[in-house]
């Protein structure tokens, strides 16, 4: 972990994207400037925003990664495209500038498609690990339009509470208004992430004769749907991780396996938003019966080298070089 004593001045992108389950933070690449027109070119969306022009063309895209390209060399601030794994699609984009004090300052959109599904929340969340962990800052803020409820929920949802009012320009709205400003301070931070829990969840690489892995979707209406993960679930109280998956492996795809046959090979140590993951990973290369989608979701076999290809779970990601010592 950095303390801020030991940040390198200037820092303010440790250089590798920020996953969340559904999300990947990048910095803004002029690959983005088509679909930063197709998101911004909405008066709803930027009507509460400070700078972002209206309308809304290639050039002010091209402008705006251009600068901020500058400001993260400069080490000003960031800006960072929030890309969906499932599809990577650019949803938004999040920053921060440390113009407030040398304090870094949030700013975040999204586009209209993706208003309401948590990923401000989500996106917010792991920046904040990034600048208090990674960066090793001590406060962040964040201000808002007083007529943007929507974004006052997501500060409060992410942790951040009221601070006091600013006087804030919005230079592409010509006037200014009087911002609620909101902030956080790394203690109470980290003492809200100290209640959450360890979640043990077991899970199988089963493996087929020519050395492929079985993968499963992630159905609808479950955390994380539409990626792919290892057949499995979470231990139930009482249970040992080995039934556990045994249970699992029944119910999900309809297979019997013995507890012989499990050969646990890795682990996976994952801090999500709300939970921080703790999951075994076992090799299975015998079972009874042939693996069936019980649970509405789809099934793969991929081979061990081609997994990483795969939109899967963050967790899971550091499991893939491991498992190709194994299959
Ligand atoms: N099974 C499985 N879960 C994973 C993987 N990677 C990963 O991050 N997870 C996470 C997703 C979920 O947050 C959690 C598993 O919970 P789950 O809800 O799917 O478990 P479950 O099958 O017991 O489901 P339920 O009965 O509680 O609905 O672990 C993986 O490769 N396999």
């Amino acid at each position: 972990m950095t303390e801020a004593g030991c940040r390198q001045p200037g820092t303010v992108w440790a250089g590798h994207p920020l996953l969340t389950a559904r999300l990947r933070l990048r910095p803004l690449t002029i690959h983005d400037a088509e679909p930063l027109v197709a998101l911004l070119n909405d008066w709803d969306v930027v009507r509460l925003t400070a700078a972002i022009p209206h309308p809304y063309g290639l050039d002010d895209a091209k402008r705006f990664i251009n600068d901020q390209e500058v400001r993260r060399i400069e080490g000003k601030g960031v800006a960072l495209g929030l890309e969906r794994t499932t599809d990577n699609l650019l949803v938004g984009v999040i920053g921060f500038g440390l113009e407030r004090n040398g304090e870094p300052e949030l700013g975040y959109w999204l586009g209209k498609a993706f208003w309401n599904q948590g990923y401000a929340t989500e996106a917010i969340r792991r920046l904040l690990r990034h600048l208090f962990d990674t960066l090793g800052f001590h406060r962040v803020w964040a201000s808002f339009h007083p007529d943007n409820e929507a974004s006052k929920r997501v500060l409060e949802k992410a942790g951040l509470n009221y601070y006091g009012v600013d006087t804030c320009p919005m230079p592409a709205r010509g006037q200014s208004v009087i911002a609620p400003v909101f902030h956080l301070k790394k203690a109470e931070w980290q003492m809200a992430r100290s209640t959450r829990t360890t979640l043990l969840v077991v899970a199988a690489a089963l493996v087929d004769h020519d050395g492929r892995v079985l993968m499963a979707s992630r159905p609808t209406g479950k955390d994380m749907a539409g990626l792919w993960e290892f057949p499995g679930g979470k231990v139930h109280e009482g249970e040992t991780p080995e039934a556990a998956l045994i249970r699992e492996l029944q119910e999900e795809l309809g297979i019997d396996v013995t507890e012989s046959c499990l050969a646990p090979v890795a682990f996976a140590s994952h801090d999500y938003d709300t939970f921080h993951l703790l999951m075994p990973l076992y090799v299975v290369r015998v079972w009874k019966g042939t693996p069936a989608a019980r649970e509405g979701q789809e099934l793969r076999w991929v081979r061990a080298a081609r997994l990483a290809d795969l939109p899967t779970p963050p967790a899971d990601i550091p499991l893939f070089a491991l498992l190709r010592e194994w299959v």
